[in-house]
């Protein structure tokens, strides 16, 4: 507890997403059914095509059954509005609660008891505002008479924001369906997330805010940014994505004017390669610290142009791919520090200058994924002693093994410029949701290593 303590200490800054997750169970019978209902040979034929976007039903139910046969983590965009009505005739939904990266990490800040969350999304509805855990140490910006004040984001929601819904699919290990005569076993435990893609939700700062964003800076010790993945190329007003990315460039900036705070980003899937790349060009140098996961990396590595050992982390997982494409992406956008999770191991690339040594960094993975399996096996962390109930839950079986790869991939790859450290995951075998773990992980690896870089007065 001695380093989450520390961390405790911080106040963080957190944007931009947050949404409503609709969150659905999925059972062999719904599977089946949906694979019944359209017809074995169109799903294929879909999966074939690989739809990047959800246009209509057949492109959800090709995607996700391409999903829960690989297991990996993937999220698709929908962008016809008028699915909603479809979801609902086929969903029911088992739970509704805080959604996008934003929501979920100052969530889990103030619920920890951090020392002060300041959360800005720009889209706060009230029911999205009633998401937010009721807890004093967690306020939203607002601009009064020309100066900065801060709320309970319960008391500074707007009556007529939008409001953004995702549908998330939750598919277990072990569950298994048809394919027409190909019987398929879910071989990961993961969610397929469904992401609203409409017009009126937007990834930026209201103007009145931004000038106030280098006094935001100067309040808080780190900041954690996250949903570019919701920009599009192209709105009908006019505006496109590089007005989008150039905006965000200048919020990074401002926030660092007055104080070299130091800003995580937390990527998520971006289906679209040219906005993939967009994302990664315009704002990874900007930024100290990236969190991925496994598909992601893959995803990143084939957008710079790394498409072999893209497709080989997609298919293999393996960690020597794993540490090659994490230096590269270290290397090329000059990060100080890269996480990456994946479903056995956590991993941490930097600089071999980085202040922290090699235990330190992986202490800070070992706070990470306790986090993510206090929050796998209740559901949510409501308090700093939850932390407790991760610290139960044992390694996964292959931790022994992922070691040894480590090791080994150490050996035939030149790692002296760089800190490398791994460690196995604590891996709940029936979590009660598996949606935000990864957003769990990364607000704890870089608080944690914030209070470190603290502590020796690098920060
Ligand atoms: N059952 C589980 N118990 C503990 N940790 C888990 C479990 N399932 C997944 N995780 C962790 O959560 C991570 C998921 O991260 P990610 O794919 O980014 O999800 P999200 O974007 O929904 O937060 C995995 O890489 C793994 O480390
Ligand atoms: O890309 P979007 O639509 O902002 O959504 C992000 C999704 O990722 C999560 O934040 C999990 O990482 C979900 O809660 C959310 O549905
Ligand atoms: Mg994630």
């Amino acid at each position: 507890m001695g380093l989450l303590d520390d961390a405790r200490e911080l106040s963080i800054y957190t944007a931009y997403n947050t949404n409503v997750d609709a969150i659905t169970f999925l059972d062999e019978e719904t599977v089946q059914g949906l694979i019944d209902e359209f017809g074995a040979e169109a799903v294929r034929k879909r999966m074939d095509e690989y739809p990047r976007e959800i246009n209509e039903p057949l492109d959800f139910v090709a995607r996700l059954v391409h999903a829960l046969k690989t297991g990996k983590p993937m999220a698709v965009p929908l962008v016809n509005e008028e699915l909603h009505t479809w979801f609902d005739s086929h969903f029911k939904y088992d739970i509704e609660r805080m959604g996008g990266q934003a929501g979920i990490i100052a969530n889990l800040l103030a619920s920890l008891d951090f020392r002060r969350v300041i959360v800005y999304t720009p889209h706060l509805a009230r029911k999205q505002a009633e998401m937010f855990v009721d807890r004093p140490n967690l306020l939203y910006p607002v601009v009064e008479d020309g100066r900065l004040t801060f709320r309970h984001p319960r008391e500074a929601y707007r009556e007529n924001d939008p409001i953004k819904v995702n549908r998330i699919f939750e598919f277990r290990a072990g569950t298994t369906f048809k394919l027409g005569s190909e019987r398929i076993t879910i071989p990961f435990s993961g969610r397929f997330i469904v992401s609203a893609r409409f017009e009126s939700i937007r990834i930026y700062t209201e103007p009145e805010l931004k000038p106030f964003l280098p006094e935001i800076g100067l309040q808080v010790d780190g900041a954690i940014l996250s949903g570019y993945q919701g920009i599009k190329l192209r709105y009908s007003d006019g505006k496109d994505a590089n007005h989008y990315l150039r905006e965000a460039k200048r919020d990074i900036l401002l926030l660092k004017r007055e104080k070299d705070v130091k800003v995580h980003l937390e990527f998520a899937s971006i289906q679209n390669r040219e906005l993939r790349k967009k994302v990664i060009y315009n704002l990874f140098p900007l930024v100290d610290s990236v969190g991925m996961d496994e598909a992601e990396i893959a995803h990143v590595l084939n957008a710079l142009g790394y498409s072999k050992l893209a497709e080989r982390i997609f298919t293999y997982n393996r960690i020597e791919d794993t540490v090659l494409g994490g230096k590269i992406l270290v290397d090329e956008m000059n990060l100080e520090v890269l996480q990456i999770h994946t479903i056995y191991y956590i991993m941490y690339i930097t600089h071999a200058d980085n202040p922290l040594s090699e235990g330190e960094l992986r202490s800070s993975l070992e706070l990470a994924t306790t986090l993510a399996a206090a929050r796998a096996s209740l559901g949510d962390i409501t308090s700093p002693e939850d932390f407790k109930i991760g610290m139960k839950v044992p390694y996964n079986e292959y931790g022994e093994f992922v070691k040894l790869r480590f090791e080994e991939a150490k050996r035939r790859l030149r790692t002296r410029e760089y800190k490398v450290v791994i460690i196995p995951t604590r891996l709940v075998r029936n979590p009660v949701s598996t949606v935000g773990l990864g957003d769990t992980i990364s607000a704890g690896a870089f608080t944690s290593y914030l209070a470190m870089l603290r502590k020796k007065g690098k920060l």
